[in-house]
């Protein structure tokens, strides 16, 4: 059976599905669609259709197994919504998914991509990985046609699994050491810039900077400040400059040689490419090139929010990014 028309009297139309638009007539004022086709009626709705001088109207009535697209969108929605997450209501057949705190988004990629093969479901999101903010909107979902077979739901409910396909993960409050290497600042023949700039990202996130030292371009003491800020309970370790190529371009070698499992010195992004990633005693310790002084968005502002979400970033994260990574040189 296929959805049909049925007349209806206004007050028995409540929560019914109106089958075409209904255009109101203001003359000199106003001409167009007082209701459109798919709107389903509300209480409130009636003195207005009585307005315009409807006292009966045609209604949608849906055969077993169809859906409104209103219901479809929640549908599709519900199954992919995650925590950290709340649903609108549907308006026009559109529900959005909104962010109920600051934090990183987290979206199953492949799956989206799987939902979307289902005909004419649409689940439209941000992109992974990135961080979002309180109230923001991440993902919206609809059916094209207004009436949608139930069948196709299930199929997306069934694509979507039992885990969430998009969640956001808060942000949790990092106490971070900061090591300053380079003789020219350990002298004093230049200013510090990478404090203030540090400083500011890292409070963006709602974490805080537990101290800073400065360190000549000397393994030993390089490694012996990481080493003192793990051991008063950093939650991580930021160690800027020296992280090229020059005699003098120490910190590589110190993380190393700590011990640190180093799970990249170098990443296919730009700039940022000398970026390195380790773990020390579980504690992340990143070499921050130069660049992140100058350029506002390297690939440590890919990894800092990832990594102040809870994540531990791998090999294989980092060197996906070469695709799309050119961002300037
Ligand atoms: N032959 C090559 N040269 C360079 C390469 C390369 O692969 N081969 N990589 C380039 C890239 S990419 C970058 S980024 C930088 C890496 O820089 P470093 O991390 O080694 O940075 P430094 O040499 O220590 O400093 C660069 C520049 O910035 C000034 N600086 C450093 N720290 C501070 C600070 N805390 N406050 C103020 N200014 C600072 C430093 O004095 C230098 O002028 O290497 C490229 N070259
Ligand atoms: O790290 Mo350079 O790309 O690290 O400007």
């Amino acid at each position: 059976m296929k959805s049909s028309l049925k007349e209806v009297h206004v007050t028995d139309a409540v929560g019914r599905v109106l089958a075409h638009d209904l255009t109101q007539v203001l003359p000199g004022k106003f001409k167009g669609p007082l209701f459109r086709k798919g709107h389903v009626i509300r209480q409130e709705d009636i003195d207005d259709l009585l307005s315009i001088g409807k006292e009966h109207i045609y209604v949608m009535e849906l055969a077993p197994g169809e859906l409104h697209e209103n219901d479809a969108a929640v549908r599709i929605a519900r199954a992919v919504c995650g925590p950290g997450l709340t649903l609108t209501e549907p308006r026009e057949g559109k529900v959005n998914l909104v962010a109920g705190m600051d934090g990183l988004l987290k979206v199953d990629a492949s799956r989206v991509r799987a939902i979307n093969e289902v005909e004419q479901a649409v689940l439209s999101t941000l992109q992974s990985d990135q961080p979002v903010k309180k109230e923001q909107t991440v993902a919206a979902s609809r059916v094209i046609p207004l009436i949608y077979p139930e069948e196709r739901i299930e199929a997306v409910e069934e694509t979507a699994g039992p885990s969430p396909v998009l969640e956001v993960w808060p942000f949790r409050p990092f106490r971070v050491g900061v090591v300053t290497t380079g003789s020219e600042i350990y002298h004093g023949r230049i200013r510090d810039r990478f404090g203030p700039v540090l400083q500011e990202k890292l409070e963006s996130f709602g974490s805080t900077v537990m101290g800073q030292t400065l360190a000549s371009d000397d393994k030993d003491l390089i490694q012996a400040q990481i080493r003192s800020f793990v051991d008063q309970g950093a939650d991580m370790v930021l160690v800027t400059g020296g992280m090229s190529v020059d005699p003098d371009d120490r910190t590589p070698g110190a993380i190393a040689s700590l011990g640190a499992q180093v799970i990249s010195y170098g990443t296919p992004m730009l700039p940022g490419s000398m970026l390195l990633v380790a773990y020390y005693r579980g504690i992340p310790v990143l070499g921050l090139p130069g660049c992140v002084i100058h350029d506002e968005y390297t690939s440590f502002d890919v990894f800092l929010p990832r990594i102040l979400a809870g994540e531990r970033i791998r090999r294989e994260d980092i060197v996906s990014l070469g695709y799309g990574g050119l961002h300037s040189c």
